[in-house]
């Protein structure tokens, strides 16, 4: 039991009726959803503070800490709070760098409520804002040997600065030449499994008698890289995914026969003679629910690699693209250390009163996020940031920054 406690953060000021002021040493804010206040916020150790988060449940009276899913924004020098829906609250960090200053706290979406059956607990879940329409992640299934690994290499070797890996954890023990953290997070069973239950895998799966999962982190860490994020994951793994709010587009590798699949996984040389009979077995239950289950939105075959692979370019938009040409386009804006915020329907209005603005000119900085997509686990994008200059005596002009 508690009390609802003495906030730093002066809200409602400069006539903003829904906003939150960070002239303040403000270290929590507190948004009402429902019957329930969240406190984000917390510790602050002088110059930064961590965001942890707190649930004040008004008809019990009790204080409630929740289990807290997803990468959190790192400890800034305080934050605004702004409630979008039901389900989420955007966060705006101070002091963070451009593209680490927008995050969204999930408090009820259909992630968060599937969370919350499965771990008994009370449940949120960070999700950090990407500008942009990112492109989706792709998840790559086939059998054990039809050559996902050796397609997704060729697409990292011609696209390295566009196509990011996402590291799946295994307990399967390495092979010769594969290294930890490269290829897959070599763990041990008691361990994945815990991290199973504590939601730290956006999918699992036993695959060939060991255990294979997609952790949150993985995806994170490749779309923080502004790369778009190769899964190579078994049917049953897709299927979660496909469930899951990760927006992606899932292809299926299909062999050009049984016959051939046995000869490449015996070439390959790197599987016992049991295991071969086991992914053998296997194959045929994969290769009938790729073809069928509705799961996958491509089929391709690979019987001659060049041509699947330029199939596969194909499907990704990589064709006749040139590697060398490419580059990430720099985007962002610096939040200035004092703003508060407005939500206007999808319009959250950030009026910065810069150091410089001593004139009574403001900047306003405009987030559209009226097409928002995906969401915990992983990122939010579709996130659209403006830039509307000095409106003391009107309007200047509106400039898309992202
Ligand atoms: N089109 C092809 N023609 C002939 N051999 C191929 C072709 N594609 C891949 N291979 C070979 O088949 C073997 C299996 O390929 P790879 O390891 O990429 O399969 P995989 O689907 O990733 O398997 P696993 O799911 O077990 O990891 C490799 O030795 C690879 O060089
Ligand atoms: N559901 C998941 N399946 C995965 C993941 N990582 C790999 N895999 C699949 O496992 C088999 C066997 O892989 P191998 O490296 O032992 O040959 C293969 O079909 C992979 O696609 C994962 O994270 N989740």
């Amino acid at each position: 039991m508690g009390e609802v406690p003495a906030f730093c953060v002066d809200n409602l000021q400069n006539g903003f009726s829904n906003g939150f002021n960070l002239k303040s040493e403000g270290c929590e804010t507190s948004t009402n959803v429902g019957d329930k206040t969240f406190v984000i916020g917390g510790l602050n150790d002088g110059s930064t503070s961590s965001i942890g988060v707190r649930i004040y449940e008004k008809s019990t009276g009790k204080w409630v800490i929740p289990t807290v899913l997803g990468t959190k924004p790192k400890p800034c020098k305080g934050h605004s709070a702004v409630l979008l829906s039901e389900d989420q609250i955007l966060i705006i960090t101070r002091g963070s760098t451009p593209d680490d200053c927008i995050w969204f706290l999930e408090v009820n979406t259909k992630y968060v409520k599937e969370q919350k059956k499965v771990l008994g607990t009370e449940v949120v879940a960070w999700s950090k804002g990407v500008r942009g329409d990112a492109e989706k992640p792709v998840v790559i299934s086939g059998p054990s040997g039809v050559g996902k690994g050796t397609l997704i290499n060729m697409l990292m070797k011609e696209f390295p600065s566009m196509c990011g890996f996402s590291v799946s954890h295994t307990t399967r023990a390495p092979r010769d030449k594969e290294k930890n953290g490269v290829h897959y997070h070599f763990t041990e069973r008691s361990v994945m499994e815990k991290d199973i239950k504590y939601g730290k895998f956006l999918e699992f799966a036993s695959v060939h008698g060991n255990l294979y999962g997609t952790s949150i982190e993985a995806v994170e860490a490749v779309a923080d890289s502004g790369k778009r994020c190769i899964l190579d994951i078994d049917v049953q793994g897709a299927r979660s995914v496909r469930a899951s709010s990760l927006d992606a587009i899932f292809i299926f590798i299909c062999p050009p026969s049984m016959k051939e699949l046995e000869e490449r996984l015996r070439a390959r040389g790197t599987e016992t003679e049991e295991q071969i009979l086991k992914r053998l077995r296997n194959a045929e239950a994969e290769i009938e629910q790729g073809k069928s289950s509705g799961i996958f939105d491509h089929i391709l075959y690979n019987d001659n690699l060049e041509e699947c692979y330029k199939n596969l370019k194909g499907l990704l938009g990589l064709d006749g693209i040139a590697p060398t040409n490419y580059k990430p386009s720099p985007r962002g804006i610096d939040l200035p250390l004092d703003h508060s915020v407005l939500k206007i329907d999808n319009k959250i209005l950030i009026n910065c009163e810069t150091r410089e603005s001593g004139n009574g000119s403001k900047n306003l900085i405009a987030l559209d996020v009226s097409l928002l997509k995906g969401g915990a686990p992983g990122r939010t994008r579709g996130l659209n940031v403006y830039a509307i200059d000095s409106f003391s005596d009107g309007f200047d002009g509106i400039h898309k920054l992202s």
